[in-house]
């Protein structure tokens, strides 16, 4: 395992950073960083204002709930360490995170600032013993300031109103009240709170996904056993997976045959066996056995790197409450800072003197002090971070807060049937020629060849069946292929055009005398999916396959069910496909509709939408997409073609566990719940803070301690409820 190395995403040949800025084609990183000085979303612009400046560094992210920051930089221009030192020079303590290692390596301990402060605090507790002692509480208050003096003048500098400059106006105050243990208990406790914060966040970024630290760097190449650098290995060559060995690409299996852990991407820890044809992906663990694998995608570009960007930038993307609530914050802040200069400005102005004029500078010193709406800007992001952690570590890619709030208020389920609700491992039950233009091997011939340019599940069924029967498909030979979704997909082939597909398939090729006939002979077997083979507008072919259910699709339905959400069933199967599906549910489902086209889809979602209100919609990622776009929440399902189906859905599911679906509503629901209570209880106790204050007298180190315990309690708050780890 090469040293803490920062991912480097190094994107090979014609970068598009070459040309366009002019610059030296740099290398550009990704720099993970730990920030333990950020509170909340006031440092956010702080970091923001201090980073993107620099020449080089090309995007900056800021996820607050990890204390962690991103930064997309061109090496040559500026380095990793030049980073580090200007935010360190502001007091954020930040440092580069080594890869692969648990986040947040620092504020393991409280810094000695806090522990001197804390001392001499105690120290002058003994001052009705020895009144002099009561110096020692500004000592303390001194000491403890440090870092907060560094942030402070950090953020005055860039113009920024942030908890630290508000924290020593607050010291200074009560400094000058003469109440100097109280100045002293503000800082120990603000520094306190901060580092029981730092403790909590550094578990929380050791959970980011930090998948890409589990592929290697380097591969072995199948034919000469060189080991070469990931850079140089190109879509198409062969390297060779030994056992024990973590999968270094995507890729398909071409030889030897093992069983492969795929919790990684999946969460699903049962090993998977995989053979010739098999879809492997970078990231997972090869158990057993020895494989070579033909790479289909380069590192940057696999799936298990797709799911890390997916999930930095879902942790970046801001719900709908989240951004409702910064805006407000945005306000909230000065509007209470100048309220506060006003509490002390006006009661002076009118002649206000000695006793009564420290209760209104104390009261001001107690708005001071709540003026940072730290715990209510926090009680958004913190519990959207984990839960969408918590989600991704069971395989569950949530794109973003607002999906996930989306997740929470389903209210009905839209199931694709093929390969969503059922396996999508097709049987064949019976294939044979009508008429007698074509004979059975000629046919098998053209329909695998055709075939083998569908990633339909049943064209997978064809194929296979065709080569049971000794019949091997030269897809090569097809010279026109078009498919039409909903329908099926033609060919040409030997000067023939052949369609193969459902009915609207034999309308689209006009098919001369199809008689209805045909029907009885094969609908015999129950719920079978029809197919047929138009070559030339003769009906020259009829087949017949099923598919069965997965198992725990009505177990999930009932779950949902038992959640107050109906399920559907939307597909473009056949009537009896989907009659057949439904009798193996045990009739869970309350609608059916087969028979559609992607479009028809579309259309029923929105009438769903209309009629019951947040809509989800769990479907295979390549012809579902249009649906899945237009429902509240889209999942798309199953690891193979997840790469596609990432970029179009909202979620993607990448095991095929299907229980999965109504606990990802659940925590979604637990995280809107989640949140409810955070912003009740930073509202709440602001609110309690400022009554007493009014009502009876303002007392500053309880308003510090409603502030960063409710901080605390937000941060904290986020125990994984026994559902959502079930
Ligand atoms: N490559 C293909 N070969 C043969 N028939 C096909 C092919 N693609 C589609 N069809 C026919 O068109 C119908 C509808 O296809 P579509 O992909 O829209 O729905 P589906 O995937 O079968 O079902 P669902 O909508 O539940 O996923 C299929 O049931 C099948 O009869
Ligand atoms: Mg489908
Ligand atoms: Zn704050």
């Amino acid at each position: 395992m090469p040293g803490p190395a920062v991912e480097a995403a190094a994107r090979s040949g014609g970068d598009h950073h070459g040309g366009c800025c002019g610059k030296a084609a740099g290398k550009w990183e990704k720099t993970y960083l730990d920030v333990l000085g950020i509170c909340c979303t006031a440092e956010v612009a702080l970091v923001e204002r201090l980073l993107t400046p620099i020449q080089g560094v090309r995007a900056v992210t800021v996820v607050v709930p990890s204390r962690t920051v991103i930064v997309d930089h061109d090496t040559a221009a500026v380095s990793q360490f030049h980073i580090v030192k200007v935010l360190n020079k502001a007091g954020l303590e930040a440092s580069v995170r080594a890869y692969g290692s648990s986040a947040g390596a620092g504020g393991r301990w409280p810094s000695p600032f806090t522990v001197a402060c804390g001392a001499l605090l105690a120290l002058s507790l003994l001052a009705p013993l020895l009144p002099p002692l009561r110096w020692l509480a500004v000592a303390a208050a001194c000491v403890g300031s440090q870092p907060m003096l560094l942030r402070a003048f950090a953020a005055a500098g860039k113009l920024t109103l942030d908890i630290n400059i508000l924290m020593l106006i607050a010291v200074a105050g009560s400094v000058a009240l003469g109440s100097f243990t109280e100045a002293g208990a503000i800082v120990f406790l603000f520094t306190v709170a901060e580092w029981l914060e730092t403790l909590a966040c550094s578990k929380a970024s050791a959970g980011m996904l930090s998948l890409m630290s589990t592929v290697p760097k380097t591969v072995v190449l199948a034919e000469t056993g060189q080991v070469v650098g990931m850079g140089d290995v190109a879509v198409g060559t062969v390297v060779a997976v030994r056992a024990g060995d973590v999968v270094p690409v995507d890729g398909v299996v071409v030889g030897g045959h093992s069983e492969v852990d795929e919790s990684s991407l999946t969460g699903e820890s049962f090993p998977v066996p995989k053979q010739p044809q098999s879809e492997v992906w970078a990231g997972t663990i090869n158990l057993d056995g020895y494989i070579s694998v033909r790479t289909t995608a380069l590192a940057e570009n696999s799936t298990v790197a797709k799911m890390e960007r997916l999930v930095e930038e879902a942790q970046n993307s801001r719900s709908r409450t989240q951004r409702l609530i910064d805006s407000c914050a945005k306000h909230y802040t000065p509007a209470v800072v100048v309220l506060a200069a006003g509490v002390v400005l006006v009661p002076a102005l009118l002649g206000a003197r000695d006793l009564e004029l420290e209760h209104w500078f104390r009261l001001s010193l107690v708005l001071l002090v709540s003026a940072c709406p730290c715990a209510l800007v926090l009680s958004t992001p913190v519990a959207t971070f984990c839960a969408l952690l918590r989600a991704a570590r069971m395989g569950l890619l949530v794109k973003g807060g607002n999906v996930l709030e989306s997740l929470g208020e389903v209210r009905v389920a839209a199931f694709d049937k093929t390969g969503t609700i059922t396996r999508g491992e097709f049987s064949i039950k019976d294939f044979h020629v009508v008429g007698d233009k074509v004979e059975m091997n000629q046919l098998l011939y053209w329909v695998s060849s055709i075939e083998s340019k569908s990633s339909h599940p049943m064209a997978a069924a064809l194929v296979e069946y065709a080569q049971s029967k000794s019949v091997q498909p030269k897809p090569e030979n097809v010279t026109e292929t078009c498919i039409y979704h909903g329908e099926g997909i033609y060919g040409v082939m030997d000067g023939k055009q052949i369609y193969i597909g459902n009915e609207r398939i034999i309308a689209r090729s006009s098919c001369r005398h199809h008689q209805h006939a045909g029907h009885q002979e094969t609908d015999g077997l129950k719920g079978v999916s029809i197919g047929h083979v138009i070559c030339d507008g003769d009906l020259v072919g009829k087949f017949s396959l099923s598919d069965t259910c997965r198992t725990g699709a009505a177990e999930a339905i009932l779950q949902l069910r038992s959640m107050g959400i109906k399920s559907v069933m939307l597909t473009g199967d056949s009537a009896a496909a989907a009659k057949h599906a439904q009798e193996q549910l045990g009739g869970v489902l309350e609608e059916l509709h087969a028979g559609l086209l992607p479009e028809d889809k579309v259309r029923l979602v929105r009438g769903l939408q209309a009629r019951h209100g947040a809509t989800l919609m769990v479907g295979d990622g390549m012809n579902d997409a249009p649906a899945l776009a237009a429902a509240d929440v889209g999942v798309s399902m199953g690891l193979s073609g997840s790469a596609a189906a990432i970029e179009t859905s909202h979620a993607a599911l990448m095991s095929g566990d299907i229980l999965r679906v109504p606990k990802a509503v659940r925590l979604g629901r637990r995280a809107r719940r989640t949140i409810a209570v955070n912003v009740a209880s930073s509202v709440g106790a602001k609110a309690a803070v400022l009554a007493l204050a009014v009502a009876w007298r303002p007392v500053l180190w309880v308003a510090v301690l409603a502030d960063v315990g409710t901080c605390l309690l937000v941060v904290l708050h986020r125990r994984p409820s026994r559902a959502a780890r079930r």
